[in-house]
């Protein structure tokens, strides 16, 4: 990327993966991998963010539910949840399928290749802060198309984009197994929506029309191994910006969460459990009583990894602010207004390429800001 070959020989990676010095990850000391979940709790950090148990979701011990998520919400903006009832067969079937494909030659992958015109698709120059991240994507939409607007500007105009799902050719088990799983998670997206609806006193489905359209996009994410772990990551350091990610993740770890004393900490990869955080939207409407919480994720010169994020987000039409009942004179509304789909389409082609500027983010929609 515009550096003489020898930076990259001197450095182990092209130079564009490379992170200003502030920002590289942490070195935790190799883990002892023998491919079992259990042995990698031992090589991990030694805090590990709140695992909530959602079988107590009945009447008995719903209240003890709700403290331990509003708790979480609070202190770290991260959860893990475990019973939840989902088949993780239908994940497996996701995981198998994910490995055959970013196994297939590059060629194969680039004929889904996502363009400047369509964020839907294949992607292995995916920028974080407007550095490459060591990484590869596949990115659909479980409903089939997204519809963003094209007027970023405020001029009125109500006119839409539509894209639709590229999915690559003779290869329709992949396919079944990605849309299989979305339906799974869309259920359980709503469940975390009303117990968060609840953990802050409203009512349950207090969010549920801005979600009946929702935007949500799903990411295979594939981890290649990294002669350079140190100086690269495989996503930097970033805050969801939608509703609420709900991720299932392998073996191998690698997710760092953002302590509020600032300090780095891994989650613990659980075969039974997802990884629950809190997006940027969700901190708009709770006025920031919830917050969107910096997390990135490390990678390793051993093992490759995957994970399989899905980013549940209100409608491309939902105009996202503070909620009236979580905002009184002592807690002053923190945000103007932000049009959830314009807000998406700039950090979308933000992602895509170096603009040269810092990404959109909410606090630009801060009103002291
Ligand atoms: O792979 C992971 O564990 C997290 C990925 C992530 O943070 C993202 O895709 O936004
Ligand atoms: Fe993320």
């Amino acid at each position: 990327m515009g550096k003489p070959a020898s930076d990259e020989e001197e450095l182990g990676v092209d130079p564009a993966f490379v992170l200003p010095p502030e920002h590289r990850p942490n070195q935790l000391p190799p883990p002892n991998y023998n491919n079992t979940f259990n042995s990698l709790l031992s090589a991990a950090a030694t805090q590990d963010i709140p695992v909530i148990d959602l079988s107590q979701n009945h009447t008995a011990l719903q209240h003890h539910l709700l403290d331990q998520i509003r708790n979480a919400c609070q202190d770290w903006g991260f959860f893990q949840i475990i019973n939840h009832t989902l088949p993780l067969h239908l994940y497996d079937d996701v995981h198998v399928q994910a490995k055959k494909f970013f196994a297939l030659p590059l060629q194969e992958k680039k004929k889904v290749q996502r363009t400047a015109a369509c964020p839907l698709g294949f992607n292995d120059t995916e920028l974080t802060k407007n550095v490459r991240d060591w990484k590869e994507v596949f990115e659909f939409v479980p409903r089939g198309s997204l519809e963003l607007p094209l007027d970023l500007e405020g001029s009125g105009s109500k006119q839409v984009k539509v894209f639709e799902n590229v999915w690559p050719h003779n290869f329709p088990e992949f396919r079944i197994a990605c849309e299989r799983w979305a339906a799974a998670l869309r259920g359980l997206a709503f469940k975390l929506l009303e117990l968060i609806s609840q953990s802050l006193g409203l009512p349950a489905t207090y969010f549920h029309d801005f979600f009946i359209k929702d935007t949500t996009f799903m990411k295979l994410n594939y981890y290649p191994r990294c002669p350079a772990p140190d100086l690269v990551l495989g996503v930097s350091r970033h805050k969801d910006s939608g509703g609420l990610s709900i991720l299932m993740q392998d073996e191998v770890g690698g997710l760092e969460v953002k302590r509020n004393d600032g300090e780095w900490i891994r989650v613990v990869p659980r075969r039974d459990a997802f990884v629950v955080n809190i997006g940027c939207m969700i901190q708009v409407w709770t006025n920031d009583k919830y917050q969107s919480v910096e997390h990135r994720v490390v990678v390793n010169q051993h093992k490759e990894r995957f994970s399989v994020p899905y980013f549940f987000n209100p409608g491309s039409d939902t105009d996202v602010e503070p909620v009236p009942d979580l905002v009184d004179i002592d807690h002053p509304p923190k945000y103007w207004s932000i049009n959830w789909g314009k807000y998406l389409k700039q950090r979308k082609d933000g992602n895509f390429k170096n603009l040269g500027v810092e990404n959109r983010q909410i606090y630009h929609y801060a009103r002291e800001y």
